[in-house]
C-alpha cells in the first residue's frame, strides 16, 4: 500500500482540523465524519491561539495528531483585506509558520495548508495555470494578505524538500456556503449581498447597493466541494507544487448579484457604489491538475445559493 493510500485506511487517524468553526474547516469536519473518520481534533479560536507559538507548541507536543487541515486564518473579503493589511499578513504568517514547523516537529504524517487564488498576479493568464504563481504583481487589494498566502505555500515546500515533510498545498477560488461570514462590510461579496437583499426584501425597500462596477469575473465553489476536494488530496498527493481548487464556471458581479437577488427573492432595483474597488478584474482558475488527479466539483452556483440561502435563514440571526 503506497503512502498515500494510507490516508483513508485509518478512519481512527488522529486529524486536528485547524479552524473548524468557521466556512472551510465546518465543511471539512462534516466531510471527514460523513467518511466515519472518528478522531476529529478540534480547538476553538479561544481555547487555542494559533499565534501564539509556545501554546501551539504545547499543543502539538501532547496531543501528537496524525494529519493536519490547516484551515484557520484571517479571512475577509476586499473591504477587509483593504482596511485591515497588518492583521492580514502579521497574523496568517504567525499561524501558518506555528503550526506547520509544530507540525513537522511532532510527527504529523501530512499536512495541507489552505492558501487561496489571490497568489495569483493580478493580470495573470486566464484560466490561472498553478506555474503563474510569482510571475507578476499582485493585487493591491490583498497583497498583505497574498504574500503571507505565498509564504505558507513555499514553507510547505522548504519542509518537503529540506526535511521530507509531506506538506501539500491547496489553491481554493471564492467559496461559500454553511457557516459562511455574513458581516455587512467584512465578509466576501456572496455572503453580504446574500444578507443585504434578505434585509431589502424583509424591510420593503426599493434598492439594494452593490459594490464596485458589476464587471469582476469571480469564479465560486461551494465549500462542501472544496471539502470534498481537501480530503482527496489528503487521499491522493504529495507533490511540491500546490494544487488549483476551482468549478471552473466564472460569472461577472453583476450577473452573481442577479442570481442572489432571484434566490432570495427581492423585487427591487441595483444601484453599483463605483466608489468601491473592484479588486482583480478576472480570476477563473486552470483546475486540469485536480482534475487529471480524478477530482471535479459537483455543485452549481444556483444549487449552493439555494443550500446556503436556506442554511441563513434557518441559522443566522435576521
Ligand atoms: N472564504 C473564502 O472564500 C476562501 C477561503 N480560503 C481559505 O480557507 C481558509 C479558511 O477560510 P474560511 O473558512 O473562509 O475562514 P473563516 O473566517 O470562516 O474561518 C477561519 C477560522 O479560523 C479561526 N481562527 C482565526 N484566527 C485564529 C487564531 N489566531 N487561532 C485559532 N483559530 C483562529 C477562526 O476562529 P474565530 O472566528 O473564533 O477567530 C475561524 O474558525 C483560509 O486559509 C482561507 O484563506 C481560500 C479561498 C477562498
Ligand atoms: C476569496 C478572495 O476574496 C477577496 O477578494 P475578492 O474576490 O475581490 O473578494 P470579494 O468577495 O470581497 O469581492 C468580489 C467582488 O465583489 C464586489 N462586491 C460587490 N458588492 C460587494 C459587497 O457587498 N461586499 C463585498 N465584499 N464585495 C462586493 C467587490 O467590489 C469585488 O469586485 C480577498 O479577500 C482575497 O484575498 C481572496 O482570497
Amino acid at each position: 500500500m503506497g503512502e498515500t493510500d494510507s490516508f483513508f485506511s485509518n478512519k481512527s487517524a488522529k486529524i486536528f482540523v485547524a479552524g473548524h468553526r468557521g466556512l472551510v474547516g465546518s465543511a471539512i469536519v462534516r466531510k471527514l465524519q460523513s467518511l466515519g473518520f472518528t478522531n476529529l481534533l478540534l480547538r476553538t479560536h479561544a481555547d487555542l491561539d494559533l499565534t501564539r507559538q509556545s501554546d501551539v507548541e504545547s499543543f502539538f507536543a501532547d496531543e501528537k495528531p496524525h494529519y493536519v487541515v490547516l484551515a484557520a486564518a484571517k479571512v475577509g473579503g476586499i473591504h477587509a483585506n483593504n482596511t485591515y493589511p497588518a492583521d492580514f499578513i502579521a497574523i496568517n504568517l504567525q499561524i501558518q509558520t506555528n503550526v506547520i514547523d509544530s507540525s513537522y516537529r511532532h510527527g504529523v504524517k501530512k499536512i495541507l495548508f489552505l492558501g487561496s487564488s489571490c497568489i495569483y498576479p493580478k493580470f495573470a493568464p486566464q484560466p490561472i495555470p498553478e506555474n503563474a504563481l510569482l510571475s507578476g504583481p499582485l493585487e493591491p487589494t490583498n497583497e498583505w494578505y497574498a504574500v503571507a498566502k505565498i509564504a505558507g505555500i513555499k514553507m510547505c515546500q522548504a519542509y518537503r524538500i529540506q526535511h521530507g515533510f509531506d506538506a501539500i498545498s491547496a489553491m481554493p477560488t471564492n467559496l461559500y456556503g454553511p457557516n459562511d461570514n455574513f458581516h455587512p462590510e467584512n465578509s466576501h461579496v456572496l455572503p453580504a449581498l446574500m444578507r443585504r437583499f434578505h434585509k431589502a426584501k424583509v424591510e420593503g425597500a426599493k434598492e439594494v447597493v452593490v459594490w464596485g462596477t458589476g464587471s469582476p469575473l469571480r469564479e465560486f465553489l461551494h465549500v462542501d466541494d472544496l471539502a470534498d476536494a481537501v480530503v482527496f488530496l489528503l487521499g491522493n498527493y504529495s507533490g511540491l507544487e500546490h494544487v488549483n481548487v476551482g468549478s471552473g464556471k466564472e460569472v461577472t458581479i453583476k450577473e452573481l448579484a442577479e442570481l442572489v437577488k432571484e434566490v432570495v427573492g427581492f423585487e427591487g432595483e441595483l444601484v453599483w457604489d463605483s466608489s468601491k474597488p473592484d479588486g482583480t478584474p478576472r480570476k477563473l482558475m486552470d483546475s486540469s491538475k485536480l482534475a487529471s488527479l480524478g477530482w471535479n466539483a459537483k455543485i452549481s452556483l444556483k444549487d449552493g445559493l439555494i443550500d446556503t440561502y436556506k442554511w441563513y435563514l434557518e441559522n443566522v440571526k435576521q
